[in-house]
């Protein structure tokens, strides 16, 4: 008998223990990991007192490269136009289906500005507008993610942001053509080799060479997210986007290989990726647990995804479908498959979940990559309050007031009133002034 090398937990709705035993899984410890933090807040020290520098010094150390200054870590124009000539013409091309489906989506997020007049002629709205600058995270630790490049980056052009930034660390000096390549499709205007806590810190107050942004999006590792959470404030962020998470919930009528590679699709990201798989037929939970045994030494990130399905993966045990959305809500996953015969059924008892993926053929990989909708959605539990990256993160809105002479002094009455009770005078006297003798 061979060992089997995947060991998922095992979980039982029925146990006594089932929720605490749930939420030892889910806990993230890492993003309030004190370790973690002050690392953090070190570099984001560090990069505000020395800039550039200190931007350098942390690249070398943590990507392991010899640069000496920023100049060596900014990726030029023509460098990204000569990324998109070299690549092969199946991924140019691959980049540029998913592209047009990605804008295709996102176009239909756009906010446009409103108003209505009253009957007094005073008017009141709300006007739209896109924000300056961005910076875009795009990981590249572990994986290189043209993906996310075009998922970052499609949303802020469809927004109208005047200047798009991305940091991409490389680790070992390792440039990879097709994130240049997916820069250059999507319109990103600066490019920088960075990435960690010393990309957001530089983004978040800017460097010499490094403009200061006003929000950052895009998801990163521990150090990233950590980061991100610091400098909010200082600039906007999108979400807390961390290691990836997959819930697949299944009626046990799926082929289990296909479920078994759906759950490493996410495991391979990173040890910490989250990989969970609930079902009310038990005997196809074993099933699924044999597949992934074998499939496993096929694959060539098995060591990630043995280290993530070990630690936080789970084969979860429910009594029915609608005991398995129950526990869809509680985790609120970044992804979650609906692989079951009536997705459409299930639909209405799931709360909480970043994208929701309906039935067996919806792979979540086809997400990932070129379904349209964007693969920068929230984690560790956040969906329960954040939605997916959209034009909606890259537009702000300012109030509209115009007052007619009518409208301000009848309205002066109403503001002098609430003004005097709050005992602010000035207020009260300068809504005063406009009411009609
Ligand atoms: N939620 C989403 O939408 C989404 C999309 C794509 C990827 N992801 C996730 O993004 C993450 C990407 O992580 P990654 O590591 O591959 O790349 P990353 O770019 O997020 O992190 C790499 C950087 O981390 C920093 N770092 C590494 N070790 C450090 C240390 N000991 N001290 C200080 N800094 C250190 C370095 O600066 C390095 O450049 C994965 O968890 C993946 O699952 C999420
Ligand atoms: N699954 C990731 C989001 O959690 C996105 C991605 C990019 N490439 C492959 N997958
Ligand atoms: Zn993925």
């Amino acid at each position: 008998m061979t060992t089997k090398i995947l060991k998922p937990a095992r979980l039982d709705f029925h146990d006594h223990e089932f929720r605490y035993q749930l939420d030892q899984l889910l806990a993230w410890e890492s993003v309030s990991d004190d370790k973690v933090q002050k690392t953090v807040k070190e570099i984001i020290t560090a990069v505000r007192r020395l800039g550039d520098k200190a931007v350098v010094d942390y690249t070398c150390r943590f990507d392991r490269l010899t640069a000496s200054s920023m100049k060596e870590l900014t990726v030029g124009d023509q460098q990204l136009q000569d990324a998109l000539h070299a690549i092969p013409d199946d991924q140019r091309k691959a980049l540029e289906t998913a592209a047009d489906r990605i804008r295709s989506y996102h176009k239909r997020q756009i906010q446009e500005s409103w108003h209505y007049k009253e009957r007094n002629g005073t008017k009141l709205g709300q006007k739209v507008q896109p924000m300056d600058r961005v910076g875009l995270y795009v990981p590249g630790g572990q994986a290189t993610y043209p993906s996310s490049v075009l998922m970052n980056a499609i949303p802020a052009h469809v927004a109208g942001v005047e200047e798009i930034v991305m940091v991409v660390p490389t680790p070992d000096g390792v440039i990879n053509n097709m994130v240049l390549a997916a820069a250059a499709l999507a319109g990103v205007h600066k490019v920088f080799t960075i990435g960690g806590a010393q990309a957001i810190a530089a983004l978040a107050y800017g460097t010499e060479t490094i403009p200061r942004v006003d929000k950052i999006v895009g998801p990163g590792n521990i150090y990233v997210a950590t980061a991100k959470r610091e400098v909010f404030g200082q600039v906007g962020i999108d979400m807390i986007a961390g290691p990836s998470e997959i819930l697949v919930v299944c009626d046990g009528l799926t082929d289990p290989d296909w479920i078994a590679m759906d759950l490493f699709s996410q495991a391979e990201h990173d040890e910490d990726a989250q990989a969970i798989l609930v079902s009310d037929d038990l005997e196809f939970l074993h099933e699924v647990e044999d597949c992934m045994n074998r499939l496993v030494l096929e694959l060539e990130r098995k060591d990630i995804i043995k280290a993530s399905v070990n630690h936080r993966g789970a084969l979860i045990h429910v009594p029915n479908l609608k005991a398995a959305c129950e526990v869809v809500n509680h985790i609120a996953p970044e992804h979650v498959e609906l692989s079951v015969a009536d997705p459409e059924a299930l639909l209405p008892h799931i709360r909480h979940a970043g994208a929701i993926f309906m039935g067996r053929h919806t792979a979540e990989a086809l997400g990932d990559y070129c379904a349209g909708p964007n693969h920068v959605l929230p984690t560790s539990g956040t969906a329960r309050f954040s939605s997916p990256l959209g034009v909606y993160d890259f537009q702000k809105r300012s109030s509209l007031i115009h007052f007619s002479a009518k409208g301000a002094s009848e309205m002066g009455k109403v503001a002098s009133v609430l003004a005097r009770g709050e005992s602010l005078t000035a207020h009260a006297r300068s809504a005063e002034f406009r009411i009609k003798k």
